[in-house]
Protein backbone atom coordinates (compact mmCIF):
# COMPACT_ATOMS: atom_id res chain seq x y z
CA UNK A 1 0.00 0.00 0.00
CA UNK A 2 0.97 3.63 -0.67
CA UNK A 3 0.83 6.22 2.06
CA UNK A 4 0.97 10.06 1.71
CA UNK A 5 1.77 12.04 4.95
CA UNK A 6 1.52 15.64 4.68
CA UNK A 7 1.68 18.67 6.57
CA UNK A 8 4.50 19.59 9.10
CA UNK A 9 6.08 23.39 9.62
CA UNK A 10 7.10 22.66 13.06
CA UNK A 11 8.23 19.26 14.50
CA UNK A 12 5.18 19.21 17.37
CA UNK A 13 3.51 18.29 13.38
CA UNK A 14 5.72 16.21 11.57
CA UNK A 15 7.22 13.95 14.12
CA UNK A 16 4.00 12.28 14.63
CA UNK A 17 3.56 11.54 10.99
CA UNK A 18 7.25 10.09 10.89
CA UNK A 19 6.17 7.82 13.90
CA UNK A 20 3.21 6.65 11.81
CA UNK A 21 5.56 6.14 9.03
CA UNK A 22 7.95 4.06 10.77
CA UNK A 23 4.77 1.97 11.80
CA UNK A 24 3.01 1.93 8.25
CA UNK A 25 6.58 0.83 6.81
CA UNK A 26 7.40 -1.93 9.32
CA UNK A 27 3.81 -3.66 8.22
CA UNK A 28 5.11 -4.83 5.05
CA UNK A 29 8.49 -4.54 2.68
CA UNK A 30 5.84 -3.44 -0.37
CA UNK A 31 4.40 -0.26 1.90
CA UNK A 32 5.76 2.92 0.42
CA UNK A 33 5.61 6.45 1.94
CA UNK A 34 5.77 9.99 0.80
CA UNK A 35 5.87 13.12 3.07
CA UNK A 36 4.19 16.31 1.40
CA UNK A 37 5.42 19.30 2.86
CA UNK A 38 6.66 23.04 2.37
CA UNK A 39 10.09 24.47 1.44
CA UNK A 40 10.01 26.92 4.92
CA UNK A 41 8.78 23.99 7.01
CA UNK A 42 11.52 21.96 9.32
CA UNK A 43 10.67 19.03 7.08
CA UNK A 44 12.65 20.93 4.05
CA UNK A 45 15.87 20.46 6.52
CA UNK A 46 15.25 17.04 8.47
CA UNK A 47 13.56 14.64 5.55
CA UNK A 48 16.60 14.64 3.29
CA UNK A 49 18.59 13.66 6.80
CA UNK A 50 16.35 11.22 7.54
CA UNK A 51 15.66 9.41 4.30
CA UNK A 52 12.11 9.79 3.94
CA UNK A 53 10.68 11.01 0.22
CA UNK A 54 10.02 14.43 0.62
CA UNK A 55 7.84 16.90 -2.37
CA UNK A 56 7.13 20.18 -1.91
CA UNK A 57 4.13 22.29 -2.45
CA UNK A 58 3.22 26.02 -1.96
CA UNK A 59 1.08 26.62 0.88
CA UNK A 60 0.53 29.09 3.54
CA UNK A 61 -1.34 30.71 6.25
CA UNK A 62 -4.28 33.07 6.51
CA UNK A 63 -4.79 33.84 10.37
CA UNK A 64 -4.52 37.08 11.32
CA UNK A 65 -3.22 38.54 8.07
CA UNK A 66 -4.81 41.54 5.38
CA UNK A 67 -6.64 41.21 3.14
CA UNK A 68 -3.82 41.50 0.53
CA UNK A 69 -1.31 38.77 2.58
CA UNK A 70 -4.75 36.47 2.69
CA UNK A 71 -5.19 37.25 -1.17
CA UNK A 72 -1.83 36.03 -2.23
CA UNK A 73 -1.75 32.92 0.43
CA UNK A 74 -4.81 32.04 -1.48
CA UNK A 75 -3.06 31.89 -4.29
CA UNK A 76 -0.29 30.15 -3.27
CA UNK A 77 -3.37 27.50 -1.70
CA UNK A 78 -4.27 27.22 -5.64
CA UNK A 79 -1.05 26.83 -6.72
CA UNK A 80 -0.25 24.12 -4.10
CA UNK A 81 -3.66 22.31 -4.90
CA UNK A 82 -3.08 21.96 -8.58
CA UNK A 83 0.94 20.34 -7.50
CA UNK A 84 -1.25 18.11 -5.18
CA UNK A 85 -2.80 16.91 -7.64
CA UNK A 86 0.12 15.93 -9.97
CA UNK A 87 1.86 14.34 -7.27
CA UNK A 88 -1.16 12.28 -6.48
CA UNK A 89 -1.87 11.27 -9.69
CA UNK A 90 1.92 10.07 -10.07
CA UNK A 91 2.11 8.30 -6.30
CA UNK A 92 -1.46 6.50 -7.09
CA UNK A 93 -1.60 6.75 -2.73
CA UNK A 94 -4.42 4.41 -0.97
CA UNK A 95 -4.39 7.26 1.66
CA UNK A 96 -3.53 10.43 2.49
CA UNK A 97 -3.17 11.34 6.09
CA UNK A 98 -2.57 14.95 7.36
CA UNK A 99 -0.74 16.03 10.73
CA UNK A 100 -1.55 19.27 10.93
CA UNK A 101 0.10 22.80 9.52
CA UNK A 102 -1.44 24.49 6.76
CA UNK A 103 0.58 22.01 3.69
CA UNK A 104 -1.97 19.54 4.75
CA UNK A 105 -4.48 21.47 2.88
CA UNK A 106 -4.15 21.54 -0.21
CA UNK A 107 -3.51 17.98 -0.57
CA UNK A 108 -6.30 16.18 1.49
CA UNK A 109 -9.07 18.70 -0.76
CA UNK A 110 -7.08 17.57 -4.19
CA UNK A 111 -6.71 13.54 -2.79
CA UNK A 112 -10.74 14.29 -1.80
CA UNK A 113 -11.52 15.10 -5.35
CA UNK A 114 -10.27 12.54 -6.51
CA UNK A 115 -11.85 9.64 -4.36
CA UNK A 116 -8.46 8.83 -2.00
CA UNK A 117 -9.13 7.80 1.31
CA UNK A 118 -8.34 11.02 3.89
CA UNK A 119 -7.86 10.91 7.62
CA UNK A 120 -6.00 13.75 9.89
CA UNK A 121 -4.33 13.82 13.30
CA UNK A 122 -5.04 15.98 15.59
CA UNK A 123 -2.49 16.56 18.06
CA UNK A 124 -3.57 18.99 20.49
CA UNK A 125 -6.23 19.63 22.77
CA UNK A 126 -7.56 22.64 20.31
CA UNK A 127 -6.97 21.84 17.34
CA UNK A 128 -5.10 24.49 14.33
CA UNK A 129 -7.34 25.82 11.89
CA UNK A 130 -6.32 23.59 9.68
CA UNK A 131 -7.56 20.80 11.17
CA UNK A 132 -10.89 22.72 12.10
CA UNK A 133 -11.36 22.94 7.74
CA UNK A 134 -9.99 19.02 6.83
CA UNK A 135 -12.22 17.96 9.48
CA UNK A 136 -15.27 18.50 7.82
CA UNK A 137 -14.19 16.00 4.26
CA UNK A 138 -11.84 13.64 5.76
CA UNK A 139 -12.94 9.62 5.81
CA UNK A 140 -11.02 9.53 9.34
CA UNK A 141 -10.24 11.78 12.56
CA UNK A 142 -7.88 10.64 15.07
CA UNK A 143 -7.43 12.50 18.30
CA UNK A 144 -4.65 12.31 21.20
CA UNK A 145 -6.72 14.04 23.60
CA UNK A 146 -10.18 13.25 24.41
CA UNK A 147 -10.66 17.34 24.42
CA UNK A 148 -10.48 17.59 21.04
CA UNK A 149 -13.37 15.86 19.90
CA UNK A 150 -15.45 18.28 21.22
CA UNK A 151 -14.09 20.35 18.08
CA UNK A 152 -15.63 18.36 15.66
CA UNK A 153 -18.96 18.05 16.18
CA UNK A 154 -21.26 15.74 14.20
CA UNK A 155 -17.84 13.51 12.94
CA UNK A 156 -16.65 10.74 14.94
CA UNK A 157 -13.26 10.88 16.50
CA UNK A 158 -11.12 8.04 17.33
CA UNK A 159 -8.98 8.48 20.28
CA UNK A 160 -5.55 7.10 19.31
CA UNK A 161 -2.97 9.24 21.32
CA UNK A 162 -0.06 11.22 19.43
CA UNK A 163 2.51 8.77 18.07
CA UNK A 164 6.04 8.68 19.35
CA UNK A 165 9.06 7.94 16.81
CA UNK A 166 10.45 4.34 17.70
CA UNK A 167 13.67 5.78 18.51
CA UNK A 168 12.18 7.73 21.49
CA UNK A 169 9.80 4.98 22.86
CA UNK A 170 12.58 2.24 22.60
CA UNK A 171 16.34 3.92 21.80
CA UNK A 172 15.66 5.94 25.28
CA UNK A 173 16.01 3.02 27.76
CA UNK A 174 19.37 1.29 25.54
CA UNK A 175 20.73 5.23 26.03
CA UNK A 176 19.99 5.86 29.80
CA UNK A 177 22.95 7.17 31.40
CA UNK A 178 21.59 8.94 34.42
CA UNK A 179 24.23 10.56 36.30
CA UNK A 180 25.38 9.07 39.55
CA UNK A 181 26.79 10.79 42.80
CA UNK A 182 27.47 14.43 42.96
CA UNK A 183 26.07 15.71 39.30
CA UNK A 184 22.80 16.51 37.92
CA UNK A 185 21.81 16.53 34.46
CA UNK A 186 19.62 19.25 33.34
CA UNK A 187 17.75 18.74 29.51
CA UNK A 188 16.61 22.43 29.05
CA UNK A 189 14.73 22.88 25.25
CA UNK A 190 11.94 24.92 24.06
CA UNK A 191 9.35 22.55 21.47
CA UNK A 192 11.18 22.49 17.81
CA UNK A 193 12.40 25.84 17.36
CA UNK A 194 13.65 26.60 20.81
CA UNK A 195 12.59 29.48 22.90
CA UNK A 196 14.06 32.70 23.69
CA UNK A 197 12.26 33.15 27.01
CA UNK A 198 13.59 29.95 28.65
CA UNK A 199 16.77 30.73 27.19
CA UNK A 200 16.72 33.92 28.99
CA UNK A 201 15.43 32.66 32.40
CA UNK A 202 17.86 30.00 32.45
CA UNK A 203 20.93 32.09 32.30
CA UNK A 204 18.85 34.14 34.89
CA UNK A 205 18.63 31.39 37.11
CA UNK A 206 22.27 30.55 37.34
CA UNK A 207 23.18 33.18 39.81
CA UNK A 208 20.62 32.11 42.10
CA UNK A 209 21.49 28.78 41.83
CA UNK A 210 25.29 29.32 43.71
CA UNK A 211 27.57 26.65 43.92
CA UNK A 212 25.10 24.12 42.91
CA UNK A 213 25.64 25.10 39.43
CA UNK A 214 28.45 23.80 39.36
CA UNK A 215 27.36 20.25 39.90
CA UNK A 216 24.84 20.28 37.24
CA UNK A 217 25.36 18.26 33.65
CA UNK A 218 23.37 21.16 31.26
CA UNK A 219 22.11 20.32 27.77
CA UNK A 220 20.50 23.14 26.19
CA UNK A 221 18.87 22.95 23.05
CA UNK A 222 18.14 27.15 21.81
CA UNK A 223 17.10 27.46 18.53
CA UNK A 224 19.04 28.66 15.61
CA UNK A 225 18.52 32.71 16.52
CA UNK A 226 19.78 32.25 20.18
CA UNK A 227 22.70 29.48 19.80
CA UNK A 228 25.92 32.24 20.53
CA UNK A 229 23.88 34.21 23.17
CA UNK A 230 23.17 31.72 25.36
CA UNK A 231 26.57 30.01 25.02
CA UNK A 232 28.12 33.15 25.97
CA UNK A 233 25.82 33.63 28.94
CA UNK A 234 26.73 29.86 30.14
CA UNK A 235 30.38 31.06 29.13
CA UNK A 236 30.30 34.32 31.02
CA UNK A 237 29.01 32.72 34.13
CA UNK A 238 31.77 29.67 34.17
CA UNK A 239 28.73 26.87 33.71
CA UNK A 240 30.00 24.15 31.53
CA UNK A 241 27.02 23.32 29.22
CA UNK A 242 26.42 21.47 25.72
CA UNK A 243 24.78 24.02 23.89
CA UNK A 244 23.39 23.51 20.60
CA UNK A 245 20.65 24.96 18.34
CA UNK A 246 18.34 21.56 17.86
CA UNK A 247 19.15 17.91 19.21
CA UNK A 248 19.06 15.77 16.71
CA UNK A 249 19.19 12.59 19.21
CA UNK A 250 16.24 13.45 21.33
CA UNK A 251 16.76 10.09 22.75
CA UNK A 252 20.16 10.14 24.37
CA UNK A 253 18.93 13.47 25.68
CA UNK A 254 15.94 12.04 27.21
CA UNK A 255 18.23 9.69 28.65
CA UNK A 256 20.56 11.33 30.00
CA UNK A 257 18.44 13.71 32.08
CA UNK A 258 17.79 13.45 35.72
CA UNK A 259 15.14 16.60 35.00
CA UNK A 260 13.47 18.35 31.83
CA UNK A 261 13.07 22.28 31.81
CA UNK A 262 10.51 22.51 28.64
CA UNK A 263 7.77 24.00 26.43
CA UNK A 264 4.39 22.32 26.75
CA UNK A 265 3.88 21.12 22.61
CA UNK A 266 1.41 18.24 22.12
CA UNK A 267 4.78 16.45 21.21
CA UNK A 268 7.04 17.08 24.00
CA UNK A 269 4.15 16.18 26.51
CA UNK A 270 3.59 12.56 24.82
CA UNK A 271 7.47 12.09 24.50
CA UNK A 272 8.34 12.73 28.50
CA UNK A 273 5.01 10.73 29.63
CA UNK A 274 6.56 7.94 27.38
CA UNK A 275 10.24 8.37 28.60
CA UNK A 276 8.83 9.40 31.86
CA UNK A 277 10.63 12.23 32.85
CA UNK A 278 10.15 14.80 35.65
CA UNK A 279 9.40 18.05 34.01
CA UNK A 280 8.93 21.66 34.84
CA UNK A 281 6.79 22.97 31.63
CA UNK A 282 7.14 26.54 30.58
CA UNK A 283 3.32 26.65 28.27
CA UNK A 284 3.97 28.58 25.34
CA UNK A 285 1.22 31.54 26.17
CA UNK A 286 0.39 32.37 22.81
CA UNK A 287 -0.28 28.90 21.42
CA UNK A 288 -4.01 28.24 19.98
CA UNK A 289 -6.60 28.50 22.75
CA UNK A 290 -3.40 28.73 25.35
CA UNK A 291 -3.54 24.85 24.56
CA UNK A 292 0.03 24.36 25.69
CA UNK A 293 -1.04 25.69 29.11
CA UNK A 294 -3.87 23.15 29.00
CA UNK A 295 -1.16 20.38 28.33
CA UNK A 296 0.68 21.15 31.16
CA UNK A 297 -1.97 21.41 33.72
CA UNK A 298 -3.61 17.77 32.95
CA UNK A 299 0.40 16.57 33.75
CA UNK A 300 0.14 19.07 36.79
CA UNK A 301 -2.98 18.17 38.55
CA UNK A 302 -1.68 14.15 38.19
CA UNK A 303 1.62 15.33 39.98
CA UNK A 304 3.11 14.39 36.59
CA UNK A 305 4.63 17.46 36.29
CA UNK A 306 5.38 21.11 37.48
CA UNK A 307 4.85 24.36 35.52
CA UNK A 308 5.78 27.79 35.38
CA UNK A 309 3.20 30.31 33.32
CA UNK A 310 5.72 33.27 31.88
CA UNK A 311 3.78 35.89 33.72
CA UNK A 312 5.43 34.43 36.52
CA UNK A 313 8.90 33.16 34.96
CA UNK A 314 11.51 34.40 36.74
CA UNK A 315 15.23 33.36 37.16
CA UNK A 316 14.81 33.33 40.57
CA UNK A 317 11.74 31.82 40.56
CA UNK A 318 13.28 28.84 37.92
CA UNK A 319 16.76 28.14 40.30
CA UNK A 320 14.25 27.84 43.27
CA UNK A 321 12.25 24.82 41.03
CA UNK A 322 15.11 23.76 40.39
CA UNK A 323 16.95 23.66 43.63
CA UNK A 324 13.55 22.38 45.19
CA UNK A 325 13.40 19.53 42.73
CA UNK A 326 17.18 18.43 43.48
CA UNK A 327 17.41 18.59 47.08
CA UNK A 328 14.61 16.08 46.55
CA UNK A 329 15.04 13.05 44.71
CA UNK A 330 11.65 11.33 46.08
CA UNK A 331 9.43 13.99 44.18
CA UNK A 332 11.06 13.58 40.89
CA UNK A 333 10.94 10.37 41.61
CA UNK A 334 7.07 10.33 41.98
CA UNK A 335 6.87 13.55 39.14
CA UNK A 336 8.60 10.29 36.82
CA UNK A 337 6.38 7.36 38.11
CA UNK A 338 2.78 9.72 37.40
CA UNK A 339 4.35 10.73 33.93
CA UNK A 340 4.80 7.19 33.01
CA UNK A 341 1.28 6.18 34.06
CA UNK A 342 0.02 8.77 31.33
CA UNK A 343 2.32 7.73 28.34
CA UNK A 344 -0.07 6.14 25.47
CA UNK A 345 2.56 4.43 23.45
CA UNK A 346 0.16 2.67 20.77
CA UNK A 347 -0.88 5.65 18.65
CA UNK A 348 0.30 4.71 15.59
CA UNK A 349 -0.35 1.01 15.64
CA UNK A 350 -3.87 2.62 16.26
CA UNK A 351 -3.65 4.73 13.82
CA UNK A 352 -2.30 2.63 11.06
CA UNK A 353 -4.95 0.02 11.67
CA UNK A 354 -7.68 2.19 11.18
CA UNK A 355 -6.79 3.75 7.75
CA UNK A 356 -5.86 0.67 6.58
CA UNK A 357 -8.87 -1.29 7.37
CA UNK A 358 -10.85 1.54 5.68
CA UNK A 359 -8.74 1.85 3.12
CA UNK A 360 -8.92 -2.00 1.83
C1 LIG B 1 4.67 27.46 19.44
C2 LIG B 1 3.66 26.46 19.02
O1 LIG B 1 2.55 26.78 18.61
N1 LIG B 1 4.06 25.20 19.13
C3 LIG B 1 3.23 24.09 18.73
C4 LIG B 1 4.11 23.10 17.98
O2 LIG B 1 5.18 22.87 18.87
P1 LIG B 1 6.58 22.25 18.55
O3 LIG B 1 6.84 22.13 17.09
O4 LIG B 1 7.56 22.96 19.39
O5 LIG B 1 6.30 20.77 19.00
P2 LIG B 1 6.28 19.94 20.32
O6 LIG B 1 6.76 20.67 21.50
O7 LIG B 1 4.95 19.31 20.45
O8 LIG B 1 7.34 18.80 19.91
C5 LIG B 1 8.68 19.09 19.67
C6 LIG B 1 9.27 17.97 18.86
O9 LIG B 1 10.54 18.35 18.39
C7 LIG B 1 11.53 17.42 18.82
N2 LIG B 1 12.77 18.14 19.07
C8 LIG B 1 12.76 19.28 19.83
C9 LIG B 1 13.91 19.97 20.05
C10 LIG B 1 15.11 19.48 19.49
O10 LIG B 1 16.17 20.07 19.64
N3 LIG B 1 15.09 18.35 18.78
C11 LIG B 1 13.94 17.65 18.52
O11 LIG B 1 13.97 16.63 17.83
C12 LIG B 1 10.95 16.80 20.07
O12 LIG B 1 11.56 15.53 20.32
C13 LIG B 1 9.47 16.70 19.69
O13 LIG B 1 9.26 15.56 18.87
O14 LIG B 1 3.38 21.91 17.66
C14 LIG B 1 2.79 21.23 18.77
C15 LIG B 1 2.03 20.02 18.24
O15 LIG B 1 1.05 20.37 17.32
C16 LIG B 1 1.87 22.17 19.56
O16 LIG B 1 1.36 21.50 20.70
C17 LIG B 1 2.67 23.39 19.97
O17 LIG B 1 1.89 24.29 20.72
Amino acid sequence: MRLIIAGGGTGGHLFPGIAVAEEFLARGPENEVLFVGTERGIEARLMPKLGYKLELISASGMKGMGTVKKLMSAGRLLYGYSQSRKILKAFRPDMVLGVGGYASAPILLAARGMGIRTFIHEQNAAPGLTNKVLSRVVDGIFISMEEAASFFPGKSTQMTGNPIRKEILWGFQEQRSRTTGDTFSLLVFGGSAGAQRINSAMLEALPHLGEVKHKLRITHQTGEKDVARVREGYQAQGVQAQVLSFIDNMSAAYGAADLVICRAGATTIAEVTACGKGCIFIPYPFAADDHQRKNAESLVKRDAGRMILEEDLTGAHLAAEILNLMNHPEQVAELEKNARSLAQLDAAQAIVAAMVMKAD
